[in-house]
């Protein structure tokens, strides 16, 4: 079956047409999409090895799919317990099954699991018709529609969500939590870099908690992105979620879906290279698959402030914010975060907005490279007074350890919270302020949301990624006409690090001009420190350099500790 089809099948079904169709004679948005998607294959292969493990598996999926329509949502899990099923009867008694019989079972079995997936489609498609539109115009995964996991009990999966061998995870995850870096190469590179900084701090020639931004890094750590893309992988949920959640009429879905659509994505905000730093006035335009524009540039030089924003094609949604990222030495591990409030904005005034949870890195000098997200989370809808806060690190405070004792101690990447609603009220002219608890969230931001006891998002669903797809003809001031990007994405390494430094003079040079012309503005000038690629002789002196560092650290701690 191809594509096309599948996109006539979808519009029968649709109770009601889109009425905004493009012209024929107007190259329509997906058209687009589908040709720019055919060049961009270099630059994707850059993201999958780390975003999309199970890739693969995917193809098998899509091959089984196209067997017939009804089958549209068997999955490959099904196909394998189907086969482990047989394999172990095949044991049991090897000679007394026939083939038929083998069939006959096999066909209950897929008929008992068609009831179940087809309570969950009628389920999509009341919620959303638009969507399945919107899941064939993703050009990578054009067959496999999925549906969120919405109204299907826990009970009916038969797991518990403590039960951390059967938690949805992505490949890498540590049993006691985070995330594990499991590219040797890239680390040892890094290593080198963060024991010159070690070596800065130790001469006192930076504070200990410096931010990145005192450091001018060599590019053998960057990667061809610079943070205005890059900020964009959190979002890579967002045109499912936020669809789904401007049709919502209920405030507490609503809410629900935005919650998801911010811990959906966090999974995919963790590669472990330095994008480049905009330059003042850099921008970025571009689309997701499904049409959603894409708008960022960078603000402010000092402190380094970027704006963005997304509004979908019929403005369903608008999401904006803008802040600071924040990237601090925090003795041997660095805490990245994202400094300011997001809004979005549906198209019946709805809004709600939030904060995003940081990043840590921990073993940068030494040891395991591991991530965590830490601090907290919240979410706010002001018109219908719900508030929502969600903790990273619960199981740190007391007060959970003593209830989950030590046998059920949850990994670390779980994050708990509660959705809380506050109701004003007058009484003998005395404002009273009631709060009711209405839903409690629990699961890991490696892959697992739990409302109450339903699953609203698992990374073993396989929901399409949406990637920025560059717009056609953007502005001159685009982040992809950067010399240093383009450099390093031909893998050219030297003629990247002289962009990169010729970039540096220009800024420099361009804040000079502009504290002169305004003499009041505090434009601060930093003096990075450059640090350079370590060369293999230089490499064991800056080990020893740092180990010693990190014994005269221990040493204080301890000694402050007995005071
Ligand atoms: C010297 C070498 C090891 C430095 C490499 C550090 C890299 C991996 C760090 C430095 C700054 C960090 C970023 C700082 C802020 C944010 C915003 C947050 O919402 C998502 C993570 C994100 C985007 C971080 C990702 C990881 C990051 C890019």
């Amino acid at each position: 079956m191809s594509q096309n089809n599948n996109n006539n099948n979808n519009n029968k079904d649709k109770p009601h047409n889109n009425s905004q169709k493009p012209n024929k004679d107007e190259p329509t948005i997906q058209t687009q999409i589908i040709q720019k998607n055919e060049n961009e294959k270099p630059n994707e292969n850059l993201n999958e090895n780390i975003s999309n493990p199970n890739e693969n598996q995917n193809e098998k999926e899509i091959q089984i799919e196209n067997d017939g329509d009804e089958d549209e949502f068997q999955t490959l899990e099904n196909e394998n317990e189907k086969e482990n099923e047989n394999e172990k009867e095949k044991e049991k008694e090897p000679k007394k099954q026939t083939k038929r019989e083998i069939k006959r079972e096999e066909k209950e079995v897929t008929s008992f699991r068609r009831k179940k997936f087809s309570k969950r489609r009628y389920f999509f498609r009341k919620r959303s018709p638009e969507l399945f539109e919107l899941f064939s115009m993703c050009e990578k995964f054009p067959k496999k529609v999925r549906i969120p996991r919405l109204g299907i009990k826990k009970h009916e999966i038969e797991k518990t969500a403590f039960d951390l061998k059967v938690w949805d995870r992505i490949k890498g995850s540590k049993n006691s939590g985070g995330w594990v870096y499991q590219n040797v190469e890239e680390v040892k590179k890094q290593r080198g870099i963060v024991w010159q900084i070690v070596k800065n701090i130790a001469s006192n020639l930076v504070s200990k908690e410096s931010d990145l931004e005192y450091f001018s890094l060599p590019v053998s750590v960057f990667e061809p992105r610079s943070y205005l893309e890059r900020l964009l992988d959190s979002y890579c949920y967002a045109p499912i979620f936020l669809n789904l959640a401007a049709e919502e009429k209920k405030p507490v879905e609503r809410m629900k879906l935005v919650i998801c659509m911010i811990l959906a994505g966090l999974h995919n905000t963790i590669i472990q290279l330095k994008p480049f730093n905009p330059i003042l006035g850099e921008t970025f335009q571009g689309l997701f698959p499904d049409g959603t524009k894409i708008y960022c540039e960078q603000i402010s030089h000092h402190p380094p402030i970027s704006s963005w924003q997304l509004i979908s094609i019929e403005n369903q949604f608008h999401l904006y914010g803008k802040g600071k990222f924040v990237s601090t030495f925090k003795g041997m591990s660095i805490l990245g975060y994202q400094k300011g409030v997001i809004t979005v904005e549906f198209r019946n005034n709805e809004k709600i907005e939030f904060t995003t949870p940081s990043l840590s890195l921990k073993g940068l000098a030494f040891g395991e490279r591991i991530v965590h997200y830490v601090g907290k989370s919240t979410f706010v809808d002001k018109k219908n007074g719900l508030q929502c806060e969600i903790n990273f690190t619960p199981h740190s405070s007391g007060f959970f350890k003593s209830i989950f004792g030590k046998g059920n101690k949850k990994p670390t990447d779980f994050f708990e919270g509660d959705i809380i609603k506050t109701t004003k009220s007058t009484k003998d002219n005395q404002e009273i302020e009631t709060t009711e608890k209405l839903c409690h969230i629990q699961g890991s931001w490696l892959g697992k949301i739990d409302f109450d006891d339903q699953t609203y998002f698992s990374v073993n669903d396989k929901f399409p990624k949406f990637k920025p797809i560059p717009v056609d003809k953007p502005l001159p001031s685009d982040s992809r006409y950067r010399d240093d990007l383009i450099a390093l994405k031909k893998q050219n390494l030297k003629e990247a690090a002289k962009a990169k430094h010729k970039l540096e003079e220009i800024q420099r040079r361009d804040r000079k001009l502009r504290r002169e012309y305004h003499p009041n503005d505090s434009q601060k000038e930093i003096q990075a420190i450059v640090i350079d690629h370590p060369t293999e002789e230089n490499y064991e002196e800056l080990e020893k350099e740092a180990m010693k560092y990190v014994k005269e650290e221990d040493k204080k701690k301890k000694q402050n500790k007995k005071k």
